[in-house]
């Protein structure tokens, strides 16, 4: 295969181009937000059950309980921990947590450990309660001791820091309070609002785990899209509500999330935006507009109190304090400064509810466009089905397919035309073999060699077409191995280690080499088994050449470029077997290899089977 490179440049790389699709699916509680402990305020349980202690486990003999406190430490958490110590017990009693699937325990981290606690009746108690972090055996790695006063029938925060001596391979431990239980015999104790936090990323508060978001930092992600994706709003009663997400941790609710279990919202929608500043992605974020998982579209005459609720979030991110409460909100919290936006999404997956979209789009993309004119509002059913008004000028296509699909359609963009209509591909991934039922049997567990070059070659789809396609992201980002409600994933954790997959690889790939402008090439063969993509980033003067050769055998190829190039340049390639997986049995499988190559004007490579490489040297 001989491929000619054209020396002038079709279009610009538009700068959102590679992102990340965030929601909390597997992925924020016990995962990228740092919070150690499950269950940690008892919010949205049924009091007086034992599924309200889920994480939760009695020590000793002691009795705990989740009860409907009567003065609860808020009114968004009117659930509290009522611990009973029993007469004539004897050594140490209490309760403890056993993480999110497990703690880890890093002996160069200082963690900090706090929680609310209060007498329902006044006692003449006084006595230390040991805060420790120990071994499901009961080895004390980090304790330190705190005195609990009976006449404390208030709420009162205790914190303390936790220095562990050892760095424990295991991460079966527990997070514990005890007492002395001849000292407290007969004593009762209320306790709310437990935390206990890592170091985080960048050293923010109320942060990010700092080994998943370095993971995601890596790929150098330009944009960032929350808060779903499904996880925007199940139900009316329960969908995502920015202000139930913002402020002390005590004012925060939670939710019943869309995938099955209780989200914190810890991370919360200020804490996405920190996100975003501190990995330097701007964010695509989304309002719920009017239309539930469970069917339900609110009629048009109800959605003035929605606008309105989207337009305080919007103005919580980029709103001046000095004319917005919401935006004097976002000031008193820490950041007066407005953070960056441009995109808006106007729901999600709207083309379950198109029939209502139609008015739903009207008045929200009316409403918004008059507040914020200098916002770009995302449509999300499919593009020009319906006809909407005001005419979209971005779209949001998702696609889960086989590898296969993805190899088809590496041309999928090139026939859409160019309209002024822009398109966002925020969710694509290759998630099954099974080409007559995808979503059913034959899920992958982990992506593949074979999906991640299927994505690759629809990758460079996205690069040719990078004239209307202005930004794409793998979806789902993160899968906790313990708790998952999908698979595959880009990037897998377990509660020590992150897992980075073929996917994520080619992904970074992509990202890091993406360019800042492309390069017309020969077209690849439609549903051939060759693709490619060239680009050029004109401050490095770089030019870099993706390949992906999807088939079993190494392809030879001819590359003739434009002008003279630096003969010493590289090549960093991802190939391995066609079922191969990183996973937490084989974390490291396959990774990128990258290794010096020879290039001149004119030069020859050899794409392996199974493989995506990029090709960089420098034109001179
Ligand atoms: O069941 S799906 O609709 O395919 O769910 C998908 C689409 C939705 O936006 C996202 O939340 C989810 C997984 O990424």
């Amino acid at each position: 295969t001989v491929v000619t490179v054209n020396g002038s440049a079709s279009h610009i790389t538009p700068r959102l181009l590679y992102g990340q699709m965030f929601e909390d699916i597997n992925s924020g509680d016990g995962g990228i937000y740092a919070e150690m402990l499950q269950n940690r305020a008892f919010q949205q349980v049924t009091p007086n059950t034992t599924a309200a202690l889920y994480a939760w486990n009695t020590i000793n003999g002691a009795g705990i309980n989740v009860i409907a406190d009567p003065s609860p430490v808020s009114s968004a958490l009117p659930n509290s921990l009522q611990l009973t110590i029993p007469e004539g017990a004897s050594g140490s009693i209490g309760f403890g947590n056993e993480g999110y699937y497990g703690i880890q325990i890093n002996s160069g981290w200082t963690y900090n450990a706090s929680f609310y606690y209060k007498f329902p009746v006044t006692s003449s108690f006084e006595g230390a309660a040991t805060i420790a972090l120990q071994s499901a055996e009961g080895q004390v790695y980090a304790s330190a001791s705190v005195s609990l006063i009976g006449s404390q029938t208030t709420w009162n925060k205790v914190a303390v820091h936790l220095k562990p001596t050892l760095s424990p391979m295991s991460t079966a431990n527990n997070f514990t309070v005890t007492l002395n239980a001849a000292e407290a015999a007969g004593e009762t104790i209320d306790f709310a609002m437990f935390s206990l936090f890592p170091p985080t990323f960048k050293g923010r508060a109320n942060g990010l785990r700092i080994d998943i978001a370095t993971t995601l930092y890596e790929m150098k992600p330009s944009f960032f899209r929350l808060p779903g994706g499904n996880n925007l709003g199940g139900t009316w009663a329960t969908r995502w509500q920015w202000n139930a997400t913002v402020g002390p941790l005590v004012d925060r609710p939670g939710r019943m999330g869309d995938w099955g279990y209780i989200n914190t919202d810890g991370l919360g929608l200020l804490e996405y935006m920190y996100l975003c500043e501190d990995m330097e992605m701007e964010p695509i974020m989304a309002v719920w507009a009017g239309y539930s998982l469970d069917g339900e579209s609110l009629p048009d005459d109800a959605l003035d109190p929605y606008i309105q609720q989207a337009t305080d979030q919007i103005n919580f991110v980029i709103g001046d304090p000095t004319v917005n409460e919401y935006a004097a909100l976002r000031a008193s919290l820490g950041h007066p400064e407005p953070f960056p936006l441009t995109y808006v999404e106007i729901g999600n997956e709207d083309f379950f509810a198109s029939d209502s979209y139609i008015y739903r789009w009207k008045y929200f993309a009316g409403n918004l466009t008059a507040a914020f004119p200098q916002l770009r509002f995302i449509a999300t059913t499919y593009p020009f089905d319906p006809i909407l008004d005001p005419v979209p000028l971005q779209y949001d296509n998702h696609v889960y397919q086989t590898p296969g699909w993805f190899i088809e359609n590496a041309f999928y963009y090139d026939s859409f035309e160019r309209n002024g209509t822009y398109y966002f591909q925020g969710e694509y991934a290759a998630i099954s073999l099974n080409v007559s039922d995808v979503f059913g049997d034959g899920r992958l567990m982990y992506p593949t060699i074979e999906s991640s070059i299927g994505e690759a070659a629809y990758m460079t789809g996205l690069e040719r077409n990078s004239d209307i396609v202005f930004a794409a992201s793998y979806a789902p980002l993160l899968m906790n191995v313990a708790n998952y409600q999908w698979t595959p994933n880009l990037i897998a954790f377990d509660a020590s280690e992150v897992y980075p997959s073929t996917s994520y690889y080619v992904q970074q790939l992509f990202s890091v080499n993406r360019g800042t402008e492309y390069l017309p090439s020969t077209v690849p063969t439609y549903n051939g088994t060759l693709y490619w993509s060239v680009t050029h980033d004109s401050s490095a003067s770089t030019v870099l050449i993706k390949v992906v050769n999807v088939d079993s055998t190494s392809a030879p190829m001819t590359f003739n470029l434009p002008f003279e190039v630096a003969s010493a340049g590289f090549a960093t390639v991802l190939t391995g077997p066609p079922t191969a997986s990183n996973s937490p049995t084989t974390p490291n499988a396959i990774v990128p290899i990258t290794s010096p190559m020879t290039f001149s004007k004119s030069f020859n490579f050899t794409a392996p089977a199974y493989s995506v490489t990029v090709l960089t040297t420098q034109f001179v």
